[in-house]
């Protein structure tokens, strides 16, 4: 079980205004679900989502798995704390000069197995649960989007932890790769009962992937609801924000002036102008 208890970060760089990222959130996910994350750029949501391996440690407020808090423990505790909670992310993270294999046995370095064989073996053991045993030789140019991410999903395995975050894992793929890379998630949360947390701005991934929706804004969790209601068509979140996220498709402002409208000491240049946002 993981337990944010009244957490808030506020990034205070010097001579600038401190950001309150994240303001007196709490939030409850139970062992083995899958809890989804969701809210528009800037709500806060990467940085909620790095409070629990304190990555980001929180200015205030208590941060508990299964019982630990973990802003209470000293380095070493929390170094070994981590090796329960992987990681994956938007860019998938791997280090190029480093094979597959290699890329994976990064974790379990860090975590400190000292000897290669069960280093190999556990790297081995990881990349079999993403089916790509076969490109354990490979470098990270020599595979797609998807097998990055199934790298990366391997490397946060290795350490065999009790709790994967994800941050955006499928914004940088395709929505075949992204289903595929979803399916995956679901089943090392359901064969290894591994509790999962997502952060995206994608209902879609939230629809498929996730049991608890906590919708964010301005750094505060301000709905939640089960994910199955989503697929009620009857159902519409409390929030407006919560409604224009489950809201289908993209919402484009057209009470733009007219392209042929241009801004003024544009009508009389010969060039071609050039549109911002490629409206044309
Ligand atoms: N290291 C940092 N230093 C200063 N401000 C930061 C830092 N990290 C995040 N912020 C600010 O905190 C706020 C929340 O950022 P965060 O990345 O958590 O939001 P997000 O919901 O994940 O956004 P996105 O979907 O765009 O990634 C933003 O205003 C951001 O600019």
């Amino acid at each position: 079980m993981i337990s944010l208890c009244n957490v808030s970060t506020v990034f205070a760089d010097h001579g600038k205004d401190p950001i309150t990222a994240v303001d007196d959130v709490s939030l409850e996910v139970p062992r083995g679900s899958i809890q989804g994350i969701i809210g528009f750029s800037g709500a806060g949501k990467s940085t909620l989502l790095r409070n629990i391996n304190l990555l980001e440690r929180p200015t205030r407020g208590q941060v508990l798995i299964d019982g630990t808090d973990l802003t209470q423990l000293n380095e070493e505790a929390l170094r070994q704390a981590r090796h329960q909670i992987g990681m994956i992310f938007q860019g998938f993270n791997l280090v190029n000069n480093l094979t597959v294999e290699q890329n994976v046995e990064l974790s379990l370095k860090f975590s400190g197995v000292k000897a290669s064989a069960p280093r190999r073996a556990r790297a081995a053991e990881a990349l079999e649960i993403v089916e790509l045993a076969d490109k354990a030789a490979a470098y990270p140019a020599q595979l797609s989007g998807g097998q990055k991410q199934r790298v990366a999903i391997a490397r946060a395995l290795a350490t065999r932890p009790q709790v994967l975050l994800c941050d955006e894992p499928t914004s940088a793929l395709d929505p075949f790769t992204t289903a595929t890379v979803l399916q995956y998630l679901a089943d090392i949360n359901r064969e290894l009962g591994i509790t999962v947390v997502v952060v995206t701005h994608e209902m879609e991934v939230i629809k498929a992937l996730t049991d608890h929706v906590a919708v964010m804004e301005s750094g505060r969790i301000v709905e939640r609801f089960a994910a199955h209601q989503l697929h009620d068509p009857a159902f519409s979140p409390s929030t407006s924000i919560g409604q224009y996220l489950v809201s289908d498709g993209i919402r484009i402002d057209r009470g733009a002036p007219p392209l042929d409208t241009l801004p003024s000491g544009l009508e009389s240049s010969d060039e071609p102008v050039a549109v911002a946002g490629g409206r044309a």
